[in-house]
């Protein structure tokens, strides 16, 4: 059950002053957490190493099954929208002490076992020059939607000077947060060129498969080009500290495997590939990809998440062995009485009772009126009840 997965040691290794990576347990991913601190101060780190999060995504024994929440930071927290009052929201992910604050708030009040990074799929886009906003209650919008081949020289590389604010709070953040484990992240090829094509959120795609079936060429060079967008701005959280990156297809699911093989899968390996040399995880998540599962962890992922449609143990058939698994509590049903909740949760637990690695989520992103008390219990449920 437990195979190494033989991944080679990147250079950067060489140093790390963690000993205990370079032994047989720990050989499956090679650790790096948070070397690459802006200080130039190596940190063991070891705590870090060691967390419930980090030894599940590498498929070893856990002292609990892990907890954490896609968009567990932001929505409605009432301290979340305290600090956020009269600030823009592409505004507040460019100021290291308010992505600091707002990425420590649900570690503090729920106790999840990995913090993700306050920011949004679309910020590596602004920071290249594309004019966009998010809209509350509607998400994206793009003021000139990239749909010919002369739009595609608005998309030019990512450098780690377009994002200075992101190494310094990423470094303050892995300071201030210990032994828990900060999660990096970044929209997916597919899903940011969809809003880029459409100009905003989409439930058809029309545009978007329009290029992709009629001008295969521009698709696969606009693919191309956000896949280096995205590897660069994984590149830049990684080594600035996050311990983990996870990458958001969250509209993958619109696609037949066929047509995610051709036309999508190429360009996430890419970004994928990007990450690799560092052994941070690697978790690939979308909604509604129940059909895809296996073909995203195909793509490169350590670790793939699942939403509800999928019930645990089936996802792991789909995937095939050496990954991890991620989900799947569906997020409505927060909003049921507490023992709907747990008989839910414990449902899923008992379905990845027999997977090689666990960590427990929703099956998609935190909705804005859940009760912030519902997972807090929650996080509290999982923990007791996988006590080993
Ligand atoms: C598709 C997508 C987006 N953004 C993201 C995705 C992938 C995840 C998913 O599938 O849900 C990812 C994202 N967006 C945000 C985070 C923060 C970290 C976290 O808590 O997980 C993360 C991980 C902050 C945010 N991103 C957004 C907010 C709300 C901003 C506000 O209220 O001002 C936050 C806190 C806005 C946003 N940005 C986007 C949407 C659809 C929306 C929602 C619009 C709305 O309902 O108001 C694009």
């Amino acid at each position: 059950m437990r195979g190494r997965v033989g991944r080679t040691r990147p250079a950067r290794r060489e140093g790390h002053p963690c000993g205990a990576c370079l032994s047989a347990t720990h050989a499956k991913i090679p650790d790096v957490s948070n070397q690459h601190r802006p200080t130039g101060q190596p940190t063991t780190n070891t705590a870090t190493h060691d967390s419930a999060f980090l030894r599940a995504c590498r498929r070893e024994e856990v002292p609990h099954t892990p907890v954490w929440f896609m968009r567990q930071a932001g929505r409605s927290l009432p301290e979340y929208l305290k600090v956020r009052e009269g600030v823009p929201m592409l505004e507040s992910c460019t100021r290291p002490e308010l992505i600091t604050e707002i990425t420590m708030q649900p570690v503090r009040r729920h106790k999840v076992d990995a913090a993700v990074y306050f920011s949004d799929i679309v910020v590596p886009l602004r920071a290249i020059g594309i004019d966009l906003d998010i809209k509350p209650g509607v998400g994206p919008v793009i003021a000139d939607p990239v749909r010919t081949r002369a739009d595609l020289d608005r998309l030019r590389p990512l450098t780690p000077d377009d994002v200075p604010y992101v190494t310094e709070a990423v470094g303050l953040l892995t300071a201030e947060l210990g032994a828990t484990p900060l999660i990096g992240f970044a929209g997916a090829p597919f899903t940011l060129a969809s809003y880029l094509i459409e100009g905003g959120p989409s439930r058809t795609y029309e545009r978007t498969k329009a290029m992709m079936y009629g001008e295969p060429d521009l698709w696969s060079d606009l693919v191309d080009r956000l896949a280096a967008i995205t590897g660069a701005f994984l590149k830049v959280q990684i080594e600035a500290g996050a311990s983990a990156v996870q990458l958001f297809d969250s509209w993958a699911g619109a696609l037949a495997p066929d047509d995610y093989r051709r036309y999508v899968m190429p360009a996430s390996s890419k970004v994928f590939a990007e990450a690799a040399p560092y052994g941070v995880p690697r978790i690939h998540f979308g909604v509604g990809t129940g059909e895809l599962l296996g073909l995203m962890g195909e793509a490169g992922a350590d670790v793939v998440g699942v939403d509800w449609r999928v019930p645990l143990d089936e996802a792991a058939r789909r995937v095939g062995p050496g990954k991890a698994l991620q989900g799947n509590l569906d997020p409505a049903v927060l909003f049921a009485p507490r023992e709907a909740v747990e008989a839910k949760a414990a449902a899923a637990l008992e379905a990845a009772s027999g997977l090689e690695g666990h960590v427990f989520n929703l099956g998609h992103g935190v909705m804005p009126a859940t009760d912030p008390d519902a997972l807090t219990r929650l996080v509290e449920f999982v923990h007791e009840r996988t006590a080993r």
